[in-house]
């Protein structure tokens, strides 16, 4: 069995909401991110999207674009993000690993490639943003055939394609809370609790909201409707302040534990 399919499960049966933190990969560097994400595990994270810097992330607001310069500047590839997944698993790090890249990365590494650097690596989900449901065929079938769960995004917008786009989803349906790009929000799409429910009722696949989502009450707003709940930009954004303590020996299990703090505080 996948494990996401089990986690959510699991969750389930206990009335719970999955907390899906998302974190760029290799900022400030790769080890740093490998002790982010077993601290993200410590404080109660119950999968977690890792994410490929990319140099054009025309999805991202200003908090993980400057994730991704400083991740860049050391030169993260592809094959460095997904080793790291598979070096977490060898120390003991028991969740889901969700892979998080735009699509073209992933073409110029070369799809045939990408699958078989991916798969056996510990990665039970894919999430690649800008690939259209019109032409996610192939690499819905190569992500299958590799036991990784290829997740879709629905926008509110997206009304007659939720349907279809529910209909095929695997692991969870990724629901975009508001228009426009990540990043931290006090208020989301006016028709946010009709959208949900509209993608509740198109599929039994679990589903999760995303988008702007930095505090308890909001995640408790969302754990009546969506079975997980994603934060990006506000961990992403913890990870920036504590960036300086992160990168000193002597005070970075303080910077962790700041991490952690942050984190469990969201736990609904
Ligand atoms: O950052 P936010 O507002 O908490 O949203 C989650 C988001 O970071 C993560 O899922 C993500 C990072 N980059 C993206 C690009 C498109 C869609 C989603 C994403």
């Amino acid at each position: 069995m996948n494990r996401i399919d089990a986690t959510f499960e699991q969750l389930k049966a206990q009335g719970k909401t999955a907390l899906v933190p998302f974190l760029t990969i290799g900022d400030p560097d790769i080890a740093t991110s490998l002790d982010i994400i077993e601290a993200l595990e410590q404080a109660g994270a119950d999968m977690v999207e890792l994410g490929v810097p990319y140099s054009d992330p025309l999805a991202d607001g200003p908090v993980i674009q400057r994730a991704s310069e400083r991740a860049l500047k050391t030169r993260v590839t592809m094959e460095e993000v997904v080793h790291l997944a598979h070096d977490a698993r060898e120390r003991g790090i028991q969740l889901p690993f969700i892979l998080f890249t735009y699509y073209n990365p992933v073409l110029q590494y070369g799809l045939d490639r990408f699958f078989k650097l991916v798969v056996d690596k510990g990665i039970s989900g894919l999430i690649i943003p800008d690939l259209p449901i019109e032409e996610d065929e192939e690499v819905r079938q190569m992500a299958e055939a590799a036991n990784i769960h290829l997740i879709p995004l629905v926008a509110p917008t997206s009304n007659d394609r939720v349907k279809r786009i529910a209909a095929k989803a695997r692991g969870f349906v990724y629901c975009v809370s508001s228009l426009g790009v990540t990043g931290v929000r006090a208020d989301f799409h006016a028709g946010i609790d009709e959208f949900l429910s509209t993608v509740r009722s198109a599929t039994d696949t679990p589903i999760a909201v995303g988008f702007g989502i930095s505090s308890r009450e909001q995640v408790e707003r969302f754990s009546k409707q969506a079975d997980g709940v994603i934060v990006g930009s506000a961990i992403v954004r913890k990870i920036e302040e504590v960036l300086p303590l992160l990168q000193s020996e002597g005070t970075k299990q303080e910077g962790l534990q700041q991490i952690r703090e942050f984190v469990s505080s969201l736990k609904a």
